[in-house]
Formats: C-alpha cells, sequence, structure tokens
C-alpha cells in the first residue's frame, strides 16, 4: 500500500489515540475533529483534555476542521466517530473523501434505525472506497499513554487488509489482519452489550460466579448471532470477540461496563460517557428475533436499559429458564 497521509475523522478519546500513535510512529497524519476548542488544545498545547485529560500527545499530531484541506492528499482514512453519527459524518464528508483510498472504520456498533453494519453503512455512503474495521481490546487511554496491544484490521479483500496491517501497526500496536469483515464487525459491537450486562451484575452485586457465568453465555450469544450475520466463529473467537470481551468486561476503565454498573447501582445515568452498547442492545435484539437466534441475555440488557425489567426480573427470568444441553 502507498504510504502517504493518513487522516483521523473524529477528535473523540478513540479518535486522539490513534492519531497520536501514527504521528509519534513518524507518520504523516493529521486529526479531523469538529471542536474548535479541542483542535486548539492539539495543536497549540499537545493535549485533548476533553476526552484524554492529564495525557500529552505527540508534539507532532496536528488536528484541523477544515476537511476539505485534511483529506485532499489522503491515501488512508480512519472513521472514529460512534456508530450511529457514521453515515452523518460521512456523508457530510463524502465530496473530500478522495475516491479509491481505504477508509478503515473504528466504530464498534449496528447502525440502530437499519440494522446495518459500519461497512454498510460505508458502502452506502461512499461507494468508491473499500470499507475496512478495525477492532480489538484497546482502551484509548492506554494507547494514548504508550501502553501495547494487538488489534483485527479486517477487509473483504486480502491483500488489502494485509497491507492495511502494515500500513497501521506500529510499535505499539500490533494489527492481524483479516478477510472476515462481518465477523470482526460484529465481535466489536456486540462485546459492548455484554458488556453492559456484566456491569450491570457487578453493580447489583451478583457476584463474581455469576460475573463469569453470564460473560460465558453471553459469549455463546455474542457467537450466534456473528456466525448467523456471516461471521466466522474463529474471528469471534479472536481479538475483536473474546478478546474484546474479556477487555471490556471485566474493567469499569470501559465505558459500557460502567455505565451497567452505574444501571445495577440504580444510579442516574443522565450525561454518561458514550455507550455505543445501549444502540446495539436494541437493533441486535431485532436481528437476533428475524433470524431466529435465541439471544436471552442480550434480550435482558435491552429491556434492562428501555425499563421493561428490573434486574433481579431478568436474572429470575435467565435463571428459570428450560434446562439445556451446553453446547447446543
Ligand atoms: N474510547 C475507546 O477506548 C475506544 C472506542 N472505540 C470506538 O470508537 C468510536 C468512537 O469512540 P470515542 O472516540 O471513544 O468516543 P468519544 O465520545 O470520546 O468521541 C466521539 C467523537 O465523535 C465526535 N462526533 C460525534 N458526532 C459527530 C458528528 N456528527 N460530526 C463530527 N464529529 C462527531 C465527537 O465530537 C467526538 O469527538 C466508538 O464506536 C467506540 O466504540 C473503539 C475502541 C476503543
Ligand atoms: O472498545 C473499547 C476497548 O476495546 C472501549 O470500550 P468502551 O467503549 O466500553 O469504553
Amino acid at each position: 500500500m502507498k504510504r502517504g497521509r493518513t487522516v483521523v475523522l473524529g477528535g473523540g478519546a478513540w479518535g486522539t489515540a490513534l492519531a497520536n500513535t501514527f504521528a509519534a510512529a513518524g507518520r504523516e497524519t493529521l486529526l479531523w475533529a469538529r471542536d474548535a476548542a479541542t483542535i486548539e488544545a492539539i495543536n497549540s498545547r499537545g493535549e485533548n483534555p476533553r476526552y484524554l485529560p492529564g495525557i500529552s500527545l505527540d508534539p507532532t499530531l496536528r488536528a484541523t476542521s477544515d476537511a476539505a484541506v485534511a483529506l485532499e492528499r489522503a491515501t488512508l482514512v480512519l472513521a472514529v466517530v460512534p456508530a450511529q453519527t457514521l453515515r452523518a459524518v460521512l456523508g457530510s464528508l463524502a465530496s473530500a473523501i478522495p475516491g479509491g483510498v481505504p477508509v478503515v472504520i473504528c466504530a464498534k456498533g449496528i447502525e440502530r434505525d437499519t440494522g446495518e453494519l459500519p461497512s454498510q453503512v460505508l458502502r452506502s455512503v461512499l461507494p468508491g472506497n473499500q470499507p475496512a474495521s478495525l477492532s480489538g481490546p484497546s482502551f484509548a487511554t492506554d494507547l494514548a499513554r504508550g501502553l501495547p496491544t494487538a488489534v483485527t484490521v479486517a477487509a473483504q479483500d486480502r491483500t488489502l487488509a494485509a497491507g492495511l496491517s502494515a500500513a497501521l501497526s506500529t510499535p505499539r500496536l500490533r494489527c492481524y489482519s483479516s478477510d472476515d469483515l462481518t465477523g470482526v464487525e460484529v465481535g466489536g459491537a456486540l462485546k459492548n452489550v455484554l458488556a453492559l450486562a456484566a456491569g450491570a451484575a457487578a453493580g447489583a452485586g451478583l457476584g463474581a460466579s455469576a460475573q463469569a457465568a453470564l460473560i460465558t453465555r453471553g459469549f455463546v450469544e455474542l457467537r450466534r448471532l456473528g456466525e448467523a450475520l456471516g461471521g466466522r466463529s474463529e474471528t469471534l473467537m479472536g481479538l475483536s470477540g473474546l478478546g474484546d470481551l474479556m477487555l471490556t468486561c471485566g474493567s469499569s476503565q470501559s465505558r459500557n461496563f460502567a455505565y451497567g454498573e452505574a444501571l445495577g447501582r440504580s444510579e442516574d445515568l443522565n450525561g454518561r460517557p458514550l455507550a455505543e452498547g445501549v444502540a446495539t442492545a436494541a437493533i441486535a435484539v431485532r436481528i437476533a428475533r428475524e433470524r431466529g437466534v435465541d439471544a436471552p441475555i442480550i434480550e435482558a440488557v435491552d429491556a434492562i436499559l428501555k425499563g421493561e425489567q428490573t434486574i433481579r426480573e431478568a436474572v429470575t427470568a435467565l435463571m428459570t429458564r428450560p434446562l439445556r444441553h451446553e453446547a447446543d
């Protein structure tokens, strides 16, 4: 793949952390953001106090709100805005994104209104650009602090995926390539729903045993739904499925886990940071029903979020389901 300018769209926690990683590795990188104060803070003080407070960014990282100038010479674009805003953001930038340039989506979610995965959204908005997805266990604050991790970069075309993995890997970010775009996207989206469940169990004080049982059975649902949508089992067992599940279901550093925890403690949920799993839970339930996939934990998460069920009621319902063979 031709090496040139990487443009990261989105000045939130993950967009800033990724752009910072590439800049620190000496790659020509430009961060596009809409918030003037964020751009000013990155360019003049090397920090993003709103999304990555207390972290010093690489002095070479530059940010701009001028999409036309940023994207003019882009050879690679990363879309790092919330999944539910992806269509609007890409739509507004469509004329500035050069045709043929791969667009790597780093959002984790399923579009609530359509049931489309981020790559499907991209295909409908930017038919002249090949979609790819970057997903795996990777807290923005870890990466921004220079801590190492490994993720998966997927594209339908195996050669493109391998090229992207080489282009995006740095000494701190090891990118494995995959041609299972659907599996990688579904794994990243559904682990957020299960992190809400794990957080709610922790917040409600259900104990470590329940937590482990919930995550394990939740992972069965992630695999069932992922495979029903066309993802491969081994992908869902990889960094973007199991790997990210292990990370986000075990730490309050995850915004989804922390949201679930607050829910479990009956705390006020207004004004909390982004928790992608909330929107994804609703559409995942619809997709599971349409495809005849049994997903009781995902259903319970959605029902609790909608106030249709209490955590206590959900636990009783899950515990009294007909007994079954584990592997069925
Ligand atoms: N924060 C993390 O540790 C990780 C996040 N992700 C995923 O990355 C995606 C983005 O997450 P974060 O950056 O953490 O969220 P964030 O809440 O920190 O930032 C979101 C950014 O998107 C921007 N944005 C929202 N709507 C926009 C619009 N209409 N036009 C332009 N910009 C808009 C906001 O201004 C903000 O800069 C999510 O799907 C998340 O699941 C993936 C891996 C790690
Ligand atoms: O996806 C993530 C880590 O891999 C971040 O998870 P949260 O969005 O729950 O913070």
